[in-house]
This record gives structure tokens, sequence and C-alpha cells, in this order.
């Protein structure tokens, strides 16, 4: 479960942002500059917020009262952008198994074999990134950010790169995420079928402000 209550002020835009999220996928739509982005970089730990409160789980990430900031390395918070930025010198086994290394043995959730399976990247495990369709990179970023074990996944807009052909073999795959593993994700998009193919709720974003479900 994750909960925020967050202000944040850049030049002159600001953002004010609450609301609790639980397992599924909540939505985040609104126009472009509204703060969608910032409001994930601030869950992610990239951006510090003027005042405010984080809570994942039974963790206090930030409580700016209480001068608290989990950085961003330490939040388990996985995070997927529109293009999945996968490390174009390593294998997608190595790609796969980048967070998994650096999360402890005892706090790992899943495995190299049952993400592969899940997303269908088995066959596809010594491959190169510049090897693969931009479908199959994104379905790598999912499963990288899967095996860091997170206990939020925030997704940037992850399919608008792709046409239309790769978002739809895409989305099933989502919603496998969101069924298999209970993970609460925030999904930003523009594409309003994207939300009413995977949320659960949407939340809206207007000029920096976010409004609790504006659809169920
Ligand atoms: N690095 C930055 N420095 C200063 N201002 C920024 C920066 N990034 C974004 N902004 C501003 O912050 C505001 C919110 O931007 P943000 O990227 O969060 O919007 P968004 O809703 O994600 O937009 P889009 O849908 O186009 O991605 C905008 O006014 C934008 O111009």
């Amino acid at each position: 479960m994750l909960n925020f209550d967050l202000h944040f002020s850049r030049g002159g835009f600001e953002l004010t942002a609450a609301a609790t999220v639980g397992a599924g996928v909540t939505g985040v739509f609104g126009p472009s500059g509204s703060g969608k982005s910032t409001l994930l970089a601030l869950l992610a730990g990239l951006l510090s917020p003027t005042r405010g409160t984080v809570n994942l789980g039974d963790r206090i990430l930030v409580d700016t009262h209480g001068k608290r900031f989990v950085p961003a390395w330490d939040r388990h918070v996985g995070l997927v952008f529109q293009d999945g930025q996968l490390f174009p010198h390593l294998t997608v086994r190595d790609n796969l198994l980048y967070g998994f290394s650096r999360i402890a043995p005892g706090l790992r959730r899943f495995d190299l074999q049952g993400v592969a399976q899940l997303l269908e990247l088995t066959p596809l495990l010594d491959r190169r990134p510049t090897l693969l369709s931009g479908g199959e990179r994104q379905r790598v970023a999912l499963g990288r950010a899967l095996l860091y074990s997170p206990q939020l996944l925030l997704l940037d807009e992850p399919l608008s790169s792709l046409d239309d052909r790769l978002k739809q073999q895409i989305l099933p795959f989502l919603k496998r995420i969101r069924d298999e593993t209970r993970i609460p994700m925030l999904y930003v998009t523009h594409a309003r079928s994207e939300l009413d193919y995977l949320a659960d709720r949407v939340l809206g974003m207007e000029s920096g402000r976010l409004q609790a479900d504006v659809t169920a």
C-alpha cells in the first residue's frame, strides 16, 4: 500500500497530490505538462518535495517534517519509462539480473525463470537489446523492474513509443503482472484505451493538482 501527501514547487509550477494506492493498476491521466511525470519522480525519490510524506508498506520514505528522505536506490520502487533504457552492452539475461543482483536474497520476490516465463522472454535471454523489437525491449524493461522486487511499480507512458500492434501485444503482459504479482502500479498514459483495459481506478492530474477517482 502506498500513501502520499505531497507539495512541490519548481519555477512557476506547483504540484499538490495526495492519495492512497493499493494493489492493482491506478491510472494517472491528464494533459501534457500537468505534472504526471513530476509526481512519479517524487515517488521514486528522483525529486524531493517542498513538504509532505510518502509511506510505502510499513516504511516511511519521505517525511519533510521529520527530515526523512529515503534515496531512490533504497526505495524498492521499480520504474519503467517510455523507452525501456536497457543496457546495450548486456544480454537480456544480464539486463534482467541487473537489479536482482543488488537485492538481498531474503528480499527477492521473483526469480529469473519465473519472470522470463511470465513475460515470454526465455528464448531471448542470450540476445543483446539491439537485436530485439521495441515490444520485446519493453517486456525486458518490465522484467528488469520486477526482478528488482519492487513494492511499487511506476510506469511512465510505457507503451507510447510502440505501434498499435505492439501495444496490443504488451497490454496482456501488463495485465498478467497486475493479476499475478499484486504489486501496486501507478500507470501514466495519454491513452484512455489502455486505462479502460488495465486500470482499477484512475486519478486525474490537472494543472499540478491530483484529483481522486475521475472514473471507476
Ligand atoms: N527538469 C525540469 N525543470 C523545470 N521544469 C520542468 C522540468 N521538467 C518538467 N518541468 C515542468 O514541470 C511541469 C510538469 O511537467 P511534467 O513533465 O510533470 O508533466 P506531464 O504531465 O508528465 O507532461 P507530459 O504528459 O507531457 O509528459 C511542466 O510545467 C514542465 O514544463
